[in-house]
């Protein structure tokens, strides 16, 4: 990680901290420079004792972008309400006015860039399970390593205020670049002793499930998405990077995320993206019906068919379709959906999945396509209002973050959230994981709990826990 052409910044950190005292006001100070290959998992273990509860990985399935970041030089996380999407718009636009930028530009998901997410439903978030992430919660991280389409960039970020000297700054920086590079080591991964695996009333839950499908008989609801809870306590502290280390060895085709606020931490493995903004062209993501994967080719492909013609998960799936395109149509010129699904394939499970692309006006940011989309029927149910005042009601867990947009925004207006499934919460030595299924008015609680139990795996698996086979 060489600190190399430090005059070039230096310059550009004079020039920030001369801002701050002529407008009185904090200025951010961004510097990308392009270095030497580090692994992301490495530089993120990095952060451990510095940078504990302040770090944050992605990595998206194709590997195009992967990010890590260490420490807050800004937090952003505003009141609970129908417009805290645009309200952490605003306040990262009103941070980006009068940021000065040096260093390499233009690459994507490089230079100043916030990273955070929502809880799923604002109505609902005086939850003590997830005090740790409130409502929203975005921060702009002091050091981030990019790994963009392969290429290795290093992010430093500063806010800079009226009394600050920069020559101060530049000793600060290098002395933490330096302690970073110093901790830089393999990552290896210990096992963790499960010592109860704790599943909270699953007969309780099938009944909520039952009386989903009776609701639905006899009101507008068509689908309903309902989750369960299930929580792990291991001997010792659970480590998030051993945690990332094994999703990202055993779910290829997924988002590998992980969002830590004080000591806890909302990580998963999730195959659903929310929404990919590059430039004017968008990107989102129909996912919706499952089956789980065979044990062998013959039986997988025999699942996959069953799947692709069972009535029930076609129009699971369909109500997302028509939803999805109907919001994106609104902010689109051009729109292209397929027909027909296809099945995506993961190490547990395989899903009914319509890609979507189009091209979006060109003021149009990922912020107003997120409160667009969210929550989709797929998450939600459908209509959105009445699913989701439906699971505030009936659902017995606090969903915080699970099933909402987690995601990044750089500086460029380029983005991509993704929809935290297959995830969980991890609190010191305890772990709450998560899974929901679309519930249809042909549902039965007991293939819903199925399904459920078999979402559960890829976090199991991450952890440590005992399987469902
Ligand atoms: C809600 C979850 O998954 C969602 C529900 C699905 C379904 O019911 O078929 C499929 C994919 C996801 O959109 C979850 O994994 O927790
Ligand atoms: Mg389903």
């Amino acid at each position: 990680m060489a600190i190399s052409h430090e005059t070039e910044w230096f310059y550009g950190l004079q020039q920030a901290v001369q801002k701050a005292k002529q407008l009185k006001q904090k200025v951010l100070f961004s510097v990308v420079r392009k270095i030497d290959d580090i692994d992301p998992l490495s530089f993120y273990q990095a952060g451990r004792e510095r940078y504990v509860g302040e770090r944050f990985y992605w990595q998206d399935p194709e590997k195009e972008l992967i990010i890590a970041g260490l420490g807050i030089v800004e937090k952003i996380q505003v009141k609970a309400d129908a417009n805290r999407v645009r309200k952490i718009e605003a306040s990262w636009t009103e941070l980006q006015k009068n940021a000065v930028k040096a260093g390499v530009s233009g690459v994507v998901g490089t230079g100043p860039l916030v990273f955070g997410g929502y809880s799923f439903d604002y109505n609902k978030t005086d939850s003590l399970l997830w005090d740790q992430f409130g409502d929203s919660l975005f921060y702009i991280p002091a050091f981030m390593l990019s790994i963009v389409k392969g290429q290795a960039y290093l992010t430093t970020n500063i806010v800079c205020t009226s009394e600050d000297q920069a020559n101060l700054f530049k000793d600060l920086i290098n002395e933490r670049e330096n302690d970073i590079r110093n901790r830089l080591t393999n990552v290896t991964v210990s096992e963790n002793e499960t010592l109860e695996q704790i599943e909270d009333d699953p007969e309780g839950w099938k009944k909520i499930v039952a009386e989903a499908v009776s609701h639905m008989k006899h009101s507008e609801l068509d689908k309903v998405v309902l989750a369960r809870e299930l929580r792990l306590v291991f001997k010792e502290r659970i480590e998030t990077v051993a945690v990332l280390s094994r999703l990202l060895k055993e779910q290829t085709r997924s988002f590998i995320f992980c969002l830590e606020s004080a000591g806890d931490c909302f990580i998963g493995a999730t195959p659903e993206r929310l929404v990919k903004k590059h430039g004017d062209e968008l990107f989102s993501v129909c996912l919706a019906g499952s089956i789980a994967r065979g044990k062998d080719v013959r039986k997988d492909k025999q699942l996959e068919q069953e799947l692709l013609h069972d009535q029930k998960n076609l129009l699971e799936h369909q109500y997302v379709v028509s939803m999805i395109k109907d919001a994106l149509s609104s902010v689109c010129t051009k729109l292209e959906v397929p027909k027909e699904p296809t099945v995506m394939k993961n190490r547990h499970i395989q899903h009914l999945y319509t890609p979507v692309s189009g091209e979006c006006d060109a003021n149009v940011s990922i912020f107003d396509v997120i409160g667009k989309l969210h929550p989709t029927p797929a998450m939600g149910g459908l209509p959105t209002e009445n699913a989701v005042a439906w699971i505030r009601d009936n659902e017995q867990l606090e969903r915080g973050f699970y099933a909402s947009p987690i995601g990044w925004c750089d500086s460029y207006g380029n983005g991509e959230f993704a929809v935290g499934i297959r995830s969980a919460l991890i609190q010191g030595n305890e772990a709450s994981l998560f899974a929901g299924c679309g519930v249809l008015e042909d549902s039965t609680p007991e293939s819903e709990y199925e399904e459920t139990a078999i979402k559960f795996n890829p976090m199991l698996s991450a952890l440590g826990g005992n399987l469902h086979e």
